[in-house]
């Protein structure tokens, strides 16, 4: 027998409309950074990297997952710093309030260890280009993995997870942000797409093992799955590092397309963004209205709490 479902009869919170851009067509800037031992070295390299980017002309700026230290855990806790306080407490974001607002570009940055009390998170701060911080995501799923003979890393036992989605209106969009591991779990990006977001953007450093199986998969299915871009930033690999990245910073288009990629070497990726593509693509495959809410839904727990 024909089902009798209607979309409109479902009993599911209505689709947020996605909300006009503040720009439609614009660049962005993807800093596959080389990391050292040496945090402040890290902090001017990065904010070269940064100047050299808004020369090129791109509006944002991504960097990498944890890029003023190495990523272990003996370093994380020494190179923390205090974000909250701000000022000398925390040179690294310091740094990237000053660059988005003397070159007047929106940054995404990346990630770095906080410290907040006697807690350690691995926190993007997003700073828009007036140098205020709009937003602080702190990574919501930790990455504790076992593969013995391949990897193992256990980020719980330094790090404490954080509690909140992170969604953010910026001069270029609203920007849904996680961090690396964040990107395995799709209910996030679903629920970043159902609040309206043009773009997801992934700090992230993957690893020799899951980099070349999952990393791209996983890109082009969020953004595929949600019809949005999707954007992200790995460290530049280091063979001789504890953790070695995989590199391969990329964006992807609403439609699953690679529009921009690389290898594994230090690189500013530079490309551009076209939210038009988003309606088209909506309007080519209305995924939206195809959605059977009388089989499943997704429960916004955060604002359904809130
Ligand atoms: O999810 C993965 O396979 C890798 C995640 C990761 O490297 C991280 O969260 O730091």
């Amino acid at each position: 027998m024909a089902s009798t479902y209607k979309p409109e009869q479902a009993r599911v919170p209505p689709a947020v409309q996605l909300p006009v851009p503040p720009v439609t067509k614009f660049k962005i800037a993807l800093c596959q950074l080389s990391v050292t031992d040496d945090k402040e070295r890290n902090i001017v390299h990065a904010r070269r990297a940064i100047e050299e980017a808004a020369e090129k002309g791109a509006q944002l700026v991504l960097l990498p997952e944890i890029w003023n230290s190495p990523y272990s855990n003996d370093c994380l806790p020494v190179y923390a710093e205090d974000i909250d306080a701000g000022g000398d407490a925390s040179p690294s974001t310091a740094m990237l309030s000053e660059a988005a607002r003397s070159l007047q570009i929106t940054i995404v940055g990346g990630s770095i260890p906080e410290r907040s009390g006697d807690r350690l998170y691995n926190t993007c701060c997003v700073f828009g280009k007036d140098g205020k911080l709009k937003a602080k995501h702190r990574k919501i799923h930790l990455f504790d993995i076992d593969i013995p003979g391949k990897i193992t890393f256990v980020e719980s036992k330094t790090l404490t997870a954080g509690d909140n989605h992170t969604i953010v209106d910026t001069d270029v969009g609203r920007i849904g942000i996680g961090i690396c591991h964040d990107i395995e779990f799709q209910e996030l990006a679903m629920v970043y797409a159902a609040r309206g977001a043009h773009l997801l953007c992934y700090p992230g450093a993957f690893n020799m093992t899951t980099g070349p199986l999952h990393w791209e998969l996983l890109q082009r299915s969020r953004a595929a799955d949600n019809q949005l871009y999707v954007a992200t930033c790995s460290p530049a690999r280091d063979a001789g590092a504890g953790y070695i990245a995989w590199g391969h910073s990329t964006l992807v288009g609403p439609f699953g397309e690679v529009l921009a990629t690389t290898e594994h070497e230090e690189t500013i990726i530079i490309a551009e963004i076209d939210y038009s593509q988003i309606e088209l693509r909506r309007t080519n495959l209305p995924l939206q209205n195809q959605r059977r809410g009388d089989l499943y839904q997704l429960v916004d727990l955060q604002r359904l709490n809130s």
